[in-house]
């Protein structure tokens, strides 16, 4: 679904992205974990086509992501860090506009339903987006990629800054997409999440990923062990 071979991005004589080969498959959800500027979002915006590698591609459903940058631009939903709603446009209002964006118009019902679905309380959907807590504003992320039934997740950071419930409420909707068929790529800092959430971790450092194995063959201990020996070498 998701792949990269020999995916490099240099800044000069500074390599951001250092020959990552990757395989994600359809329905995988994919952690990665590394210090700050270890090549996370590097890596997502090369698949997001925002930056051009210097060697080496990227693939969404076998399609190069920069030849063919609508086609596989049409399957994939992005939710940074902080995500870019209008403030002074309710949830509804939001989600309407970018499905809009996209060439997708739902009904106002339909729209509420899917702000429901992705787990936004009722009494807030027609609120404006600035009364919004970031944990809500990420749930209109996860709706918007609902009504663009996205097939590919790229998430960078999204539950940093979330408190527990929050951070929580954001993994639930990652399994229920998962369990839909939807690919997730995603770039975090929380160690517990990746493991409780992720099929599969990969740990990168200083743009090379030197570790990836499956969430399932590891402890949470020898994660964070793994995390730490990596992190001080
Ligand atoms: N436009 C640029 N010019 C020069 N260097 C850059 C540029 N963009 C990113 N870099 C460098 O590339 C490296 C990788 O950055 P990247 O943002 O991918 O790290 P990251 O793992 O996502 O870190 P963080 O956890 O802080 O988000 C960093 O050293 C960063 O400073």
């Amino acid at each position: 679904m998701l792949k990269t071979n020999g995916l490099t991005k240099k800044y000069g004589a500074f390599t951001a992205l250092n020959a990552l080969d990757l395989e994600i498959g359809e329905g995988d959800i994919f952690c990665l974990l590394g210090a700050n500027g270890a090549g996370k979002s590097t890596t997502i915006n090369l698949f997001l086509n925002f930056i051009e590698p210097t060697s080496g591609n990227a693939t969404i459903n076998n399609l190069d992501v920069n030849e063919h940058a609508l086609e596989t631009k049409q399957v994939l939903s992005y939710i940074p860090e902080n995500l870019m709603l209008y403030p002074s446009l309710t949830g509804l209002e939001n989600l309407d506009f970018f499905c809009g964006l996209g060439g997708k118009s739902y009904s106002k019902a339909e729209l509420e339903t899917l702000l429901q679905q992705s787990g936004l309380q009722t009494d807030f959907i027609d609120k404006r987006v600035q009364n919004y807590s970031k944990g809500m504003r990420q749930k209109v992320g996860i709706a918007l990629a609902r009504a663009r039934e996205a097939k590919v997740l790229l998430l960078d950071e999204p539950t940093s800054g979330l408190d527990p419930k929050a951070s929580n409420e954001f993994s639930e909707l990652l399994l229920e997409m998962k369990d839909k068929g939807v690919t997730t790529l995603m770039a975090t800092h929380d160690l517990f999440r990746a493991k409780d959430t992720g099929t599969h971790i990969g740990i990168m450092k200083e743009g090379v990923l030197v570790e990836k194995f499956e969430s399932k063959d590891v402890s949470f201990q020898d994660l964070e062990r793994l995390y730490l020996k990596h992190m001080h070498n």
